[in-house]
């Protein structure tokens, strides 16, 4: 069988293994030749670690300097009848090799992260695998839908303004066009919906969980991701659902932080940078705004993925700091290079230039394309895309 890119809309209907275990190691070619993570913590639970930031936070945790045992977490789909399986479902097995081989514990957990069962194997794996306790937990789980956790009634999360309708733009990764798309206000119980899935609830029931069973060592940290950008983005995103939710989310990390110090440890939000994520790229109208942004950070040399990111967090400014560095809100701004003013300034004039006739050569949509792909294992160098891959193999493959 030959795997080829299938995409749907903004969504990948194929992943390649190999692909994904390339795009791993790069990764992991990265952080080791980066400035190395100093008094980085030793063992991490990672809650979302199979794509995007959740992926490179333990990638950078394990092979940039740290040499952190984690515990990753993660809802994926492996090969069957269907299809060849998710990309996530590959880059933890490659993670886990890789971690393996240099040495480390690497322990995946596939299934709902909102779920007691789940929390339950999480405790355990923590106890046998590494040593009893942790000393950070990773929250970054981007996900549409949460169980009530009383009712088992599933809230969906949507993505919508609140307040008046938006007609913008967005990409169309299948056609290759802008499409032109109005995005509408939620209803009150769409927006509660939302900040029940993607706020700080969960985070906040995760940390009490671990706290109660005694997981959590003295010290230990957490760090959950958020974004907030540039006022031309607020309608869709700061102002909208996903902003009310993330707000959620920074009020949070003041309760986690209180409910932590009891045992020396502390609670952060670090909001990073606009990126081309599994996740990210359903957010309706904010093609032109990434497609621009790419282009000016890359001519001016600033630009990261999300391994650059994770690997600055960590070694900048989570661990080995006198103090670590917030803002008055006391959020990390890993978006900080983004929101320079300079960058700022050229994103904003380079908006108003892109149409849908000449957004392919104007703004930087084939690295965004190149991005997406290499997401799913298409397109990395050093993979041989034509070589007959045999399902029975990847079957074995265990997570
Ligand atoms: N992508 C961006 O541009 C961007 C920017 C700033 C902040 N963030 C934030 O970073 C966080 C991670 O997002 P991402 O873009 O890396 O997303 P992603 O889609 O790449 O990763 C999400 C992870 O969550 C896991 N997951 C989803 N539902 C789950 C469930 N029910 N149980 C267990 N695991 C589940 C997935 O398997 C995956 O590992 C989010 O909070 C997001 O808002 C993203």
């Amino acid at each position: 069988m030959i795997i080829e890119p299938v995409i749907q809309g903004v969504i990948a209907r194929s992943a390649h293994p190999y692909g994904c275990r390339q795009a791993v190691r790069e990764q992991i070619e990265y952080v080791r030749s980066a400035p190395p993570i100093q008094a980085g913590p030793k063992r991490v639970l990672i809650l979302g670690a199979s794509s995007g930031f959740g992926l490179a936070s333990r990638i950078a945790l394990t092979f940039g300097g740290a040499e952190a045992d984690t515990v990753g977490v993660s809802f994926e789909r492996g090969p069957s009848e269907k299809g060849v399986g998710s990309a996530g479902w590959y880059n933890n097995i490659f993670f886990r090799q890789e971690a393996e081989q240099a040495g480390r514990v690497a322990t995946n957990i596939i299934g709902d992260a909102f779920s007691p069962e789940v929390r339950d194997q999480v405790i355990k794996a923590i106890r046998t695998d590494l040593g009893g306790q942790v000393d950070l937990v990773v929250y970054s789980l981007a996900t549409g839908v949460r169980p009530d956790p009383t009712t088992g009634e599933l809230w969906r999360s949507v993505i919508k303004t609140v307040g008046e309708p938006l007609t913008g733009q967005t990409v169309n990764l299948e056609t290759g066009q802008l499409d032109t798309v109005t995005v509408d206000a939620a209803t009150p119980a769409e927006i509660e919906a939302t900040v029940k899935v993607m706020g700080g609830d969960d985070w906040a029931a995760w940390i009490d969980t671990l706290l109660q069973a005694g997981v959590l060592a003295p010290g230990c940290r957490t760090v959950a991701y958020s974004y907030i950008g540039p006022a031309i983005t607020y309608p869709i995103y700061h102002q909208g659902t996903l902003g009310r939710a993330k707000v959620h989310l920074h009020a949070t990390a003041a309760d986690i932080n209180r409910r932590l110090n009891a045992i020396g440890g502390g609670a952060d939000v670090a909001v990073c940078k606009a990126l081309v994520t599994k996740a990210s790229v359903f957010i309706p109208a904010l093609g032109p705004y990434i497609l621009a942004l790419f282009k000016v950070m890359k001519e001016s040399g600033t630009h990261e993925g999300c391994i650059e990111q994770m690997q600055r967090l960590f070694q900048s400014r989570l661990y080995g700091q006198q103090h670590i560095g917030r803002d008055e809100q006391g959020l990390i701004r890993m978006d900080d290079w983004e929101m320079a003013e300079d960058v700022q300034l050229a994103v904003t004039e380079l908006i108003a230039m892109i149409t849908p006739e000449n957004f392919q050569s104007v703004s930087d949509y084939a690295g965004y394309r190149e991005d997406f792909l290499k997401l799913n294992g298409f397109g990395l160098q050093d993979v041989d895309y034509h070589q007959e891959i045999d399902f029975q193999e990847l079957k074995v493959l265990e997570p």
